[in-house]
């Protein structure tokens, strides 16, 4: 098991909650959904494995050893997470964003030359070439010197997300992919997703917590299930489609069929 362990990790905000004895295992080369309904400690989860919030309790192990997350030093650590929105550089090119992904996990280039610093004119051509080829890969090489605030949503999701990928993250988190996305933008989001781990030059594990049910269940080797901080359920999708503990956490009700749970969720988000 060389991938990402979660073990018995617990968060308390004052007396609030979070999390509480989450366990799971993001195995190399998979694909693993965390869902649950709004509250329910998903984005904490995250928050947690990049850093951002410390555990009451709990640890995590990455690629065999212990580890403390920090938010500096996720890239270093081979991970990478992209944002609920897009949080682009709007006034950049859409090329520059996606170099400005690199430029953390580099000694010169791109980064420095934002921060004003000396910088090789050589490593950044090269930087910049590197971050067309993944434009390219997510089919948005045509952008390449527009402005990113001025593209289409779902334009500027795929540019992002070639931002992410241009560190070659061996596990790339991903906050609500589908989230502002039309139903013509899903299929190509899905097959994107389900080839990261296993088709790409450098496969990565991918994290996702999305509340689009039928993005999770077509593309998820696992899905970890969590209600008010617990994990109440984690298999595969048609497993816990099939546990009524799922089916309780989500309303009470019966796990909804293909996009009636994202209308729900939408509608409290
Ligand atoms: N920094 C914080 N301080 C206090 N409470 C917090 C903080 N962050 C989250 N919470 C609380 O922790 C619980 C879990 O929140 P979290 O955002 O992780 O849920 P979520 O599953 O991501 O929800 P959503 O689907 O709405 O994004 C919620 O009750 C939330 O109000």
């Amino acid at each position: 098991m060389s991938g990402l362990v979660v073990h018995d990790v617990g968060v308390r905000f004052g007396g609030l909650v979070a999390l509480e004895s989450v366990s799971f295992e993001v195995a190399e080369g998979t694909v693993t959904g965390v869902i649950g309904p709004n509250g329910a400690g998903k984005t904490t989860l995250f928050n947690v494995i990049s850093g951002f919030v410390k555990p009451s309790n709990g640890s995590l192990t990455w690629e065999g050893k212990p580890f403390q997350p920090r938010p500096d030093q996720l890239v270093r650590h081979g991970m990478t997470r992209t944002l609920q929105g897009v949080g682009l550089f709007t006034h950049l090119t859409a090329a520059e964003n996606v170099m400005v992904g690199a430029a953390t996990s580099r000694k010169a280039g791109f980064g420095s030359a934002l921060l004003g610093l000396p910088r090789s004119d050589r490593d950044e051509r090269r930087l910049r070439t590197e971050a067309i080829e993944w434009l390219e890969r997510l089919g948005a090489a045509d952008v390449a010197d527009r402005v990113a605030g001025t593209l289409a949503y779902p334009v500027q999701k795929r540019v992002a997300l070639a931002r992410a990928l241009i560190s070659r993250p061996r596990l790339l988190m991903l906050d609500e992919p589908a989230g502002g996305l039309g139903a013509e933008d899903l299929g190509p989001l899905a097959e994107l997703i389900r080839a990261l781990p296993r088709e790409w030059e450098s496969p990565c594990s991918v994290m996702l917590v999305e509340h689009h049910m039928d993005l999770v269940m077509q593309v998820c080797d696992k899905v970890v299930v969590l209600d008010f901080g617990k994990c109440v359920a984690q298999g595969t999708p048609a497993e816990v489609q099939a546990d009524p503990a799922v089916a309780a956490a989500y309303l009470g009700a019966e796990v909804p069929e293909e996009s009636a749970l994202t209308e729900d969720e939408e509608a409290t988000s």
